[in-house]
């Protein structure tokens, strides 16, 4: 569903992503760990078509970004690490608007199924964004995702100033989607929530991917020290 071939950026003299070859199924999470500038949100940022790559392609549900951006678009949903909606608005009048900008108008009882979806209570859904916490966000974010019927989904550091129950309760959302077909890709220093929710891990390091895991073979532990020793690498 995500694919990236041979995909490279650069900035002036800096190679921030170095031939990335990666493939993300559906029905799959694959996290992205690595230490900061390693080049994580720039692969995000590549699939997104916020930056153009050097070289190489990405591929999402095999539409090249950079050649059919807005075709591309319709099959993704990004979950920034701050979510950007209208603090003024109601979590449920934000999806209706966004929903609207992609098209779609669903029936009231649909709005609401969504919602149900991701666990964000009717009467929250009526109160205005700015008295949400990080949590309630993602969850309209992800709402909105959902109703656009998006195939992957992107998400950059989701985790990070979520207190331990709300990030429990996110990385369940996480496989429930994956469990529903979606593809997720996901930059983040979480390695807990990394262990727990994802079926493979990459780690990279300045641009390129050093390491590839499948997650089931891992402890928490381990993967630690296989972090570390890859950061260790010069
Ligand atoms: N617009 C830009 N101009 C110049 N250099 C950039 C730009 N955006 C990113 N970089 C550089 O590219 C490299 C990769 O950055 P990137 O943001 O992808 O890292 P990251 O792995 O997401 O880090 P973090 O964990 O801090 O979010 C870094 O060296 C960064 O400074």
């Amino acid at each position: 569903m995500l694919q990236a071939i041979g995909l490279t950026k650069d900035y002036g003299d800096l190679r921030a992503l170095d031939t990335l070859d990666l493939t993300v199924e559906a029905g799959e999470i694959f996290c992205l760990l690595g230490a900061n500038g390693a080049g994580k949100t720039t692969t995000l940022n590549l699939f997104l078509n916020f930056i153009q790559p050097c070289a190489g392609e990405a591929r999402v549900d095999g539409i090249e970004v950079a050649k059919q951006p807005t075709d591309a678009k319709k099959a993704l949903a990004y979950l920034p690490e701050q979510v950007m909606l209208y603090p003024k608005l109601t979590g449920f009048e934000n999806l209706t608007y966004f929903l609207e900008l992609s098209g779609l108008r669903l029936p009231e009882s649909e709005r609401n199924a969504l919602f149900d979806q991701v666990g964000l209570d009717q009467a929250a859904s009526r109160r205005r964004l700015e008295t949400y916490s990080k949590g309630m966000r993602q969850k309209v974010a992800l709402a909105i995702a959902l109703g656009k019927k998006a195939k992957a989904l992107l998400l950059d550091e989701p985790t990070s100033g979520l207190d331990p129950r709300a990030s429990k309760t996110f990385s369940d959302l996480m496989t429930n989607l994956r469990d529903q077909g979606m593809a997720l890709l996901m930059a983040t220093h979480d390695l807990f929530r990394a262990r727990e929710m994802s079926d493979r891990i990459g780690v990279m390091r300045s641009g390129k991917l050093v390491g590839c895991y499948q997650t089931a073979d891992l402890t928490t532990a381990e993967l630690e020290s296989l972090y570390l020793q890859h950061m260790s690498e010069a």
